[in-house]
């Protein structure tokens, strides 16, 4: 049925790109789309392989009413899912999964070297800085697979003749990634990772997965978090925050860890001052519950569709929230006989959130995909500009180079400067556009404070490098093997001649180029989107699915596990909400902003 309409309505028309179509064709195009992805397109780590998932302990009542820190329980008929530990699927059937045997073909610092290093900065006009700190923070909630750091097991990458790295060394060190296969799993699925966070939308990275550092974070008083008297974060002995995650830590991660630590304090005041007698536990769980919640909704309703600037963007993901049934309220009669007949599928008529979950038959857990499509560092600028919050003027004058703003340096500027200044920054300066040649240079050769040994790396390399290693498809694979046209030509995946010249001085063939490559190259794409069609295919599959399996977004978001005031705070938050809850000074600058992920103006 989705396949027949979806040819009527798109394949049939010839119509190349989906986005051309009037609006509302439009829409139930992605809602077909969306119901065919999410039939075909789940393949599970675990099945026709001899490994098994991690052992959740006992769903008691404490752990079906709260979200726990290793992420089991979340379902309760198959506890492990999702969990801490738990393999990442794909969206590729195993036919589709790389071997291996390219790891180095073509060889990737050649790609890097000629296609994604920064010329100038180009920047994403319709996105700003905080945007990037966004998506870093969520992206460290999801996902974390593991290095294998100190086991002494480099991928070698030799350095081309004409390299910037040469003569010092011929060759850079890639410490290989730490695979979960075992040796009766099935050859054809190459190789499969495991989480070293919870795949939950469950801000793990800030409570932590583990008790220790749970322990570190919280009060036990009234539910609450740790915060110093400046009220920020406490400096741990590494020099950074003391918080749930803090691998590749930088000033964006730590405003970001800072603002939604204050904001689960205030929702505990909010949930006491209504339910005197919670005590702190409960407080902390339902203030947990609450927090992610808003996480979630700020993700869909505000950061996505500034990434997906235009009408079809914000209504798609208005809906993924609240149904296109309150999108239009005044279209309720289409919206309820398109469902009724089968075009529009329930979670696009009315929502997905509060409404039953739904898994398409496989277990939930994020996709090797899913985090290739994430790797966004081309969004990060070469440096940041302090400025006044009044006044938009410059404090200190000069800009501080990106590397500068990283690791524990981010924490110096937390208490260097004014949060309120830290935050107008972020909203007024512009992201770096996901286009070909421009990866920050700081990203291109540094080296990692915290390993032993440690690795000089250049992100770009190590990026395609690990997409190889875990067996995602290239460009033209990931769209054959979500049944999407594959590119016929170089002039297809991307018009301009200079740069197929460009690429055919790397790749011999259009059917070689990496997904790193492919995401940057792939034109043209809907006015205002910062990606293209293929990244939002898997967009499309993912950001759905993880709001649709997760019981408290969906059966449980509930005024019995929230409270009813929960459920109010989540209805209400806005991101520029809570950022003037916390940052009241910034009253003025964000007067005029209506989605803070878009550049804020001084007036
Ligand atoms: C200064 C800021 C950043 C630094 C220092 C940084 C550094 C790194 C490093 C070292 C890795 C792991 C490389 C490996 O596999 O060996 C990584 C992975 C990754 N980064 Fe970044 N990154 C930064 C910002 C961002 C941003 C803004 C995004 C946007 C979404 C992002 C998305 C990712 C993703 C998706 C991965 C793969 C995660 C995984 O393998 O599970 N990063 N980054």
């Amino acid at each position: 049925m989705v396949d027949i309409l979806n040819t009527i309505l798109y394949g049939a028309t010839g119509v190349r790109h989906w986005w051309t179509l009037p609006l509302i064709v439009a829409l139930i195009h992605l809602s077909l789309e969306r119901e065919r992805l999410l039939s075909k397109h789940l393949y599970d780590s675990y099945v026709g392989n001899s490994a098994q998932p991690p052992a959740a302990g006992k769903c008691g009542e404490a752990e079906r009413r709260a979200r726990t820190l290793d992420g089991s329980c979340n379902n309760l008929d198959q506890p492990s899912m999702g969990m801490l530990g738990y393999r990442f699927s794909r969206n590729s059937a195993p036919e589709w999964v790389e071997d291996g045997s390219r790891l180095l073909v073509p060889n990737p610092r050649d790609a890097t070297n000629k296609l994604m290093v920064r010329d100038t900065f180009k920047p994403a006009e319709t996105l700003n800085l905080m945007s990037v700190a966004w998506v870093h923070f969520q992206v460290h909630d999801w996902m974390s697979h593991k290095r294998g750091v100190g086991t002494g097991e480099f991928i070698h990458v030799p350095l081309p003749e004409d390299d910037p790295w040469r003569p010092q060394q011929t060759e850079m060190l890639i410490p290989r990634g730490i695979n979960d296969s075992q040796s009766g799993d099935d050859p054809k699925q190459h190789v499969s990772f495991a989480n070293e966070q919870t795949h939950w939308w469950d801000q793990s990275q800030i409570y932590g997965t583990s008790p220790e550092i749970n322990d570190k974070i919280r009060t036990h008083v009234d539910g609450k978090l740790k915060l110093d008297d400046d009220g920020l974060l406490f400096t741990d002995v590494d020099g950074m925050e003391v918080t749930g995650m803090k691998q590749n830590w930088w000033l964006g991660l730590a405003l970001l860890h800072n603002l939604f630590t204050k904001e689960h304090n205030s929702i505990c005041d909010y949930l006491k001052e209504h339910h005197p007698d919670m005590d702190d536990q409960e407080l902390y769980d339902k203030a947990r519950l609450i927090n992610t919640a808003v996480n979630a909704k700020v993700h869909t309703v505000e950061w996505t569709p500034a990434i997906l600037s235009d009408e079809i963007g914000y209504i798609a993901l208005q809906s993924n929230w609240f149904g296109l049934e309150n999108t239009f309220p005044d279209q309720k009669l289409l919206v309820d006989t398109l469902r009724a007949t089968g075009i529009l599928s329930h979670p696009s008529a009315y929502g997905i959130v509060g409404n039953p979950a739904k898994f398409y038959g496989v277990p939930f857990s994020l996709t090797e995909e899913f985090t290739a499509v994430y790797r966004f560092h081309p969004f990060l600028p070469d440096g940041i500009t302090v400025v006044d919050s009044d006044t938009g003027h410059p404090i200190n004058g000069e800009e501080i180079p990106l590397i500068d703003i990283t690791f524990r340096k981010a924490t110096s500027i937390m208490h260097n400067y004014k949060y309120k200044d830290l935050l107008a920054t972020f909203g007024t300066q512009f992201s770096g556009a996901m286009v070909l040649n421009n990866y920050p240079k700081a990203m291109l050769d540094f080296t990692m404070p915290y390993d032993n040994p440690p690795t000089r790396i250049d992100l770009s390399t190590v990026d395609m490098i690990r997409d190889r290693e875990r067996g995602v498809p290239r460009i033209n694979n990931i769209r054959r093997s979500l049944g999407l046209p594959a590119f016929k030509s170089w002039e297809d995946l991307n018009p301009d001649p200079e740069v197929i010249a460009q690429m055919k001085s790397v790749y011999a063939s259009v059917e070689d180029v990496d997904c790193l490559v492919g995401m940057a190259a792939e034109m043209p794409r809907p006015p205002g989107w910062a990606f293209g069609d293929t990244t939002f295919t898997v967009f499309v599959v993912m950001a759905s699915r993880r709001l649709m399996t997760d019981r408290f977004l969906t059966d449980d978001f509930t005024p019995e596990y929230y409270t009813q005031e929960g459920i109010d705070w989540v209805r209400n938050a806005t991101f520029k909400d809570i950022l003037l809850r916390h940052s009241p000074e910034l009253k003025d600058l964000l007067s005029t902003v209506s989605n803070p992920f878009a550049p804020w103006t001084f007036k």
